[in-house]
């Protein structure tokens, strides 16, 4: 009954709904000859009988954040299209839809949020006490696993979300930070082929999956906000019809090789950011205003006990603005434009 639900592509409906027939699937192949291997509900990975060269080794992650929809319906696409034949792979993909029973209840996530447990950070503190924690172990092991287990060649990561708010700027990355490495210039090419013009240059380390593969596995990783938070079945898909199909070329073209000039994309470097530190932290702006608003400098953004927190620029913006997360977690980011003086190609 797996195999046959497998074959027509029932890999996240059968993740979702009966996780333990997975628990005994063996790694199988497809009558074009791509092996299949699948090491947990949500993780199935996928390497062609031909690969390119120079060789990609891809991991796409979804779902991190359970209501973020529309990532998940597009990598439930691209799995169902390899597993039924319909698209031929030339590069090794790991496919990781992330917190499965947040997906059920159509939320961000179940007690914890996923995305600040990257890095050993679930393990820290009371240790792995919940399915959140112990997912985001599981999620590093298999980006580990699936990186060891390839040749030479480039290491990808784009680790895909829909933002909870509007957006001045639809779509955005936010490029983790790099310590000594410089940013590519081909990756923003690629993002820009996503659609994705506008990104953000953090500029310090991060607990989030994304950091995690690029600081880890030199990968070059990357948060991808393809748009707002909708329900399932209720996203307007043609907005992500570029995304889906750059991703596509990348997976299954060996020349595909997005250009691009620097100026062609709108880069913003991380100014603040800021921390939740006491249960009355309010932002000083309506709920609904969209991410990149920009505000002039000394406009009071946030507050809580003991402290204020103000625009330290003209034009500095406001992203992922959230009063309600927990304690100690970032509750605004503040970004102000920039470029970029060195890069490579
Ligand atoms: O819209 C929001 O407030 C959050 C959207 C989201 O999930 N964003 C990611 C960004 C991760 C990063 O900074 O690389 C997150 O907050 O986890
Ligand atoms: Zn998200």
């Amino acid at each position: 009954m797996t195999i046959s639900a497998l074959a027509r592509g029932e890999f996240l409906s059968v993740s979702r709904l009966q996780p333990e027939l997975l628990a005994s699937v063996a790694p199988f192949t497809l009558p074009n000859g791509t092996s299949v291997s699948i090491p947990a509900a949500g993780i199935i990975s996928f390497e062609p009988p031909v690969q390119a060269s120079p060789a990609r080794h891809v991991v796409l992650s979804c779902g991190v954040h359970g209501n973020e929809t529309a990532p998940i319906e597009i990598c439930d696409e691209l799995v169902k299209r390899v597993l039924t034949g319909d698209l031929l792979l030339c590069h090794r993909v790991l496919f990781l839809f992330g917190n499965l029973p947040a997906m059920d209840l159509g939320e961000r996530f179940v007690e914890e949020n996923m995305n600040r447990l990257f890095s050993g950070a679930h393990s820290m503190g009371p240790g792995l006490v919940n399915e959140e924690r112990r997912r985001a172990r599981a999620l590093e092991q298999a980006v580990s696993d699936f990186y060891a287990g390839g040749s030479d060649g480039v290491r990808l990561h784009y680790d895909l979300h829909t933002a909870i708010r509007a957006s001045k700027n639809e779509k955005f990355a936010v490029y983790p930070y790099l310590h000594e490495r410089r940013h590519s210039l081909s990756q923003l090419a690629f993002l820009a082929e996503c659609g994705v013009r506008t990104v953000l240059l953090s500029e310090s380390p991060t607990t989030t999956f994304s950091y995690y593969s690029s600081y880890q596995h030199q990968a070059h990783g990357f948060t991808v906000e393809l748009g707002k938070v909708q329900p399932f079945g209720q996203n307007d898909m043609s907005r992500f019809e570029a995304a889906k199909m750059a991703l596509t070329r990348l997976v299954s073209e060996a020349d595909f090789a997005p250009r691009i000039k620097p100026d062609e994309v709108e880069l913003f470097r991380v100014n603040q950011v800021i921390n939740k530190h006491q249960e009355d932290f309010v932002l000083h702006f309506a709920d609904d205003t969209p991410n990149f608003t920009d505000f002039a400098a000394g406009t009071l953004l946030a507050s809580e006990s003991g402290a204020q927190y103000r625009a330290e620029y003209n034009g500095e913006a406001i992203v992922f603005p959230n009063a309600r997360v927990a304690i100690g977690q970032r509750a605004l980011l503040t970004v102000v434009p920039t470029q970029l003086e060195e890069w490579d190609v």
